[in-house]
C-alpha cells in the first residue's frame, strides 16, 4: 500500500505525520516500526497520526507511535508539528487548536513568531498515577516544595540513582548531572529503563541546572533511545526543578537539538511549553504487507 506523509522536526525530535481525517490507514505496529527505521524507511523518533475530531469542542485527535512501533499518551514535541501540519495543510483555520491525545485534552497556540506554544495540562506526581512502584523504598525527601520524595531506583551502578518521578500524560524519571554532556545518557539511560518499578516503562532525563532560569538537559526516551529533545522530557525536568527549588517559573531548556521555554506557577497550575515546529518534506512510500 502507498502512503503519503509528511516529515517534519521540532528541535531535532523528529516525525513522520500521517493524515488520517479522510478515512483510516489500518496501519499495523510493524508498519509504524517501518515508518520509523531510519535504513530501511522513512526514519522518525514518533509517528504521529491525525484523526477527526472525537467530541464536541475538541478540533482532532492525534495518536502517537513510538519508532518501537508501540503506542503512548503524550508527545510535547509532537503536539507543535501537529498543530503546524493541520494548519498548513488547510484541515484548520484556528490558532488556538483542542487535541485530544490518549491521555487528555491539549491546547496548542500557533504564535506570530511562528512557534508553537502548548497548554500540556498539570504535572502528576502520584507514584501510582506515573506510573512507579515505591514500595519498599526509602524515600529521600528533598527540596523546598515540602517533603516531595527523590526516589533511590536501583541501577547497575554502585550507588543507587535518586531520581524525580513525574507524569505528563507519560512516565519520567529525572536525575540531576553537572554535566549533561559528560552524563552517562547510553548506559544509565536503559538501566534505568530496565528497573521494575517503572511497571509501564519510562523516559530517563538527565537535567544540568546553569541557573534559576537557564538548563540543559538530554533524555533518554521510552520507546526510543536518547533523542535530540523531548517536550514532555523538558516540561517533567524544569517541573522536577521548581519543585526541589532550584527554578523559577519559566525557564529556557536547552536541548541538543535546540531550544525550549517551559513555564509552571506550581502545584494546580498547568505547564505550557513553547518551541519550534518545522516541516522538512512530503513524500509518499511503499508500506510492505
Ligand atoms: N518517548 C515518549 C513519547 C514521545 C515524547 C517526546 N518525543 C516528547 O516530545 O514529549 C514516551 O514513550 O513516553
Amino acid at each position: 500500500m502507498r502512503i503519503q506523509f509528511t516529515k517534519m522536526q521540532g528541535a531535532g525530535n523528529d516525525f513522520v505525520v500521517l493524515d488520517e481525517t479522510k478515512g483510516r490507514l489500518g496501519l499495523t505496529s510493524a508498519h509504524y516500526r517501518f515508518l520509523g527505521d531510519r535504513h530501511f524507511g522513512v526514519g522518525a523518533d514518533q509517528i504521529l497520526t491525525v484523526r477527526p475530531s472525537p467530541a464536541e469542542g475538541i478540533d482532532f485527535e492525534y495518536v502517537i507511535h513510538n519508532a518501537d512501533g508501540n503506542e503512548v499518551e503524550q508527545c510535547g514535541n509532537g503536539s507543535r508539528c501537529f498543530a503546524r501540519f493541520v494548519r498548513d495543510q488547510g484541515l484548520t483555520g484556528k490558532d488556538r487548536i483542542r487535541v485530544k491525545t490518549m491521555k487528555g485534552v491539549i491546547e496548542p497556540l500557533l504564535t506570530p513568531d511562528g512557534r508553537v506554544t502548548v497548554d500540556m495540562g498539570e504535572p502528576v506526581f502520584n507514584p501510582a498515577d506515573i506510573p512507579f512502584d515505591e514500595s519498599g523504598l526509602s524515600l529521600q525527601a528533598m527540596g523546598s516544595w515540602g517533603n516531595w520524595p527523590l526516589a533511590p531506583v536501583e541501577s547497575a551502578q554502585a550507588a543507587p540513582l535518586l531520581v524525580a518521578t513525574v507524569s505528563m500524560g507519560n512516565p519520567h524519571a529525572v536525575t540531576l548531572v553537572a554535566d549533561v554532556d559528560a552524563a552517562p545518557v547510553a548506559t544509565l539511560g536503559p538501566q534505568v529503563q530496565a528497573n521494575p518499578r517503572f511497571t509501564q516503562g519510562v523516559n530517563v532525563g538527565f537535567l544540568q541546572v546553569v541557573s534559576r532560569s537557564q538548563v540543559r538537559l538530554r533524555v533518554y526516551e521510552r520507546g526510543v533511545g536518547e533523542t535530540l529533545a523531548c517536550g514532555t522530557g523538558a516540561c517533567a525536568a524544569v517541573v522536577a526543578g521548581i519543585r526541589l527549588g532550584l527554578l523559577d517559573a519559566r525557564v529556557d531548556v536547552q536541548t541538543r537539538g535546540g531550544m525550549l521555554t517551559i513555564a509552571w506557577d506550581g502545584m494546580g497550575a498547568s505547564v505550557f511549553m513553547t518551541g519550534p515546529a518545522t516541516t522538512v518534506f512530503r513524500g509518499e512510500i511503499d508500506l510492505p504487507e
